[in-house]
């Protein structure tokens, strides 16, 4: 049976996480934690979805799903992707027998599955999808933007609209999978800024503000320590509480979200100084000034976790900064590692961190972004 198997990164966002939704600039990497997407086509009559990571097992005979999109809301052009709308993801929440109002943001996955596949693909033929990750779910390292760019990129190669390319996909290719894929982070996260689907797509280092994407040329090596709280949050939830705070006193967020947009740009310069004189000690303090700094913002902003602040006043303890990361709420946040910074204050920290019930890891940031893989390599990785 013919396979179609691809990858995209999570993220960690620097800076600017919230701000990035209200235009602002902010600063986010690719990580080395990643979902594997196989897609399978079968002689059957039906289309099969397997998300185990979040215990999904769905089937739709391909007749049912003809009738769906037979609707006029997915007429369009696949090389020109639609917004979201409102009316049609109502169809498919209907055709899914989901409920409106659900704090439950897992069955979404479903949703923007049935949404791209309406939209990207032409001619429906049986298929299994399988979609694994060694992102944490809902804990802010962008999995449900992998799981969307995923989506999206074996979406566009199943339906031939892009080619599968082990060597890699030309611009206009990757552009489209981002475009499609932002469509799907619309469908779980509400108003995305779009952050996180362009940093799985493209990976490395980015600046990011108002869809305007500008990679980042001049950036040093950075040593990270991911502590994830545990505490499961939702990125739609968040977004959509800040929205509602901000509407009802613009006047008094407005100024946090434009501190927390220069912290961004200063960090920005920081990097690029850092990158000429590596080391430099008033750099690295600066770096460290910031990260505080912007987790204070973040609480103000109603997007913090008493977990979090544990985990930041942990690490602080020890001499180190740290700071939540994606949407807050719980999930997870970063501490900054310097080459300073000695084995033992890092092995205490991490220590402490996990007498807490947290999880810790090293990474660095600024992988590969979206990927196309031999399937014999990828099934070892979703077994
Ligand atoms: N491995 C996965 N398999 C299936 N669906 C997933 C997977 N990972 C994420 N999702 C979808 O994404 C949702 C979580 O998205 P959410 O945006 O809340 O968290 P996140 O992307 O991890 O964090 P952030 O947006 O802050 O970076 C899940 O409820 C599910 O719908
Ligand atoms: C909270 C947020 O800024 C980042 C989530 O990773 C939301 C977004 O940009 O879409
Ligand atoms: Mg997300």
């Amino acid at each position: 049976m013919e396979s179609i198997c691809v990858s995209a990164p999570g993220k960690l966002i620097l800076h600017g996480e919230h701000a990035v939704v209200y235009g602002k600039v902010a600063l986010a990497a690719s990580l080395n934690l990643r979902s594997f997407l196989k897609l399978t086509f079968t002689s059957d009559d039906s289309i099969e979805v397997f998300l185990p990571d979040i215990d999904i097992h769905a089937s739709w005979k391909i007749k049912e799903l003809q009738s769906l999109f037979s609707s006029p809301h997915f007429n369009g052009d696949v090389q020109s992707p639609q917004e979201a709308n409102s009316d049609c993801l109502q169809l498919i929440r209907h055709f899914l027998s989901l409920s409106e109002d659900t704090h439950d943001t897992k069955p979404l996955a479903l949703v923007a599955f049935v949404y791209l596949l309406g939209h990207i693909t032409q001619k429906l033929s049986g298929m299994k999808v399988e979609l694994r990750s060694s992102l944490p779910t809902g804990a802010g390292l962008g999995s449900s933007a992998a799981f969307s760019t995923c989506l999206a990129a074996g979406l566009l190669v199943a339906s031939g609209s892009i080619k599968d390319s082990r060597l890699g996909w030309e611009e206009k290719e990757l552009d489209l999978i981002n475009k499609w894929a932002f469509q799907g982070e619309k469908v779980i996260h509400g108003r995305p800024s779009g952050i996180d689907n362009s940093v799985s797509t493209f990976g490395g280092a980015l600046c990011f503000q108002g869809g305007k994407i500008t990679p980042l040329e001049k950036v040093p090596k950075l040593d990270m320590m991911l502590v994830n709280t545990k505490v499961p949050r939702s990125t739609k939830i968040l977004v959509a509480g800040l929205r509602e705070r901000y509407e009802k006193y613009p006047d008094i967020y407005r100024p946090v979200i434009d501190s927390v947009e220069a912290i961004s740009v200063k960090c920005e310069e920081t990097l690029s100084h850092l990158n000429d004189v590596p080391n430099d000690p008033a750099m690295i303090q600066t770096l460290r000034d910031l990260i505080g700094l912007n987790h204070h913002h973040l609480n103000f902003l109603g997007v913090g976790h008493k977990s979090l602040d544990e985990v930041c006043s942990i690490c602080t303890e020890h001499g180190l900064s740290a700071k939540l990361t994606g949407a807050g709420g719980g999930g997870c946040a970063f501490c900054l590692i310097t080459k300073d910074d000695s084995p033992r204050a890092i092995a205490s920290v991490t220590e402490s961190l996990q007498k807490c019930g947290y999880e810790c890891w090293r990474t660095t940031v600024g992988g590969h972004g979206v990927k196309c893989h031999d399937p014999n390599e990828v099934i070892s990785q979703l077994n």
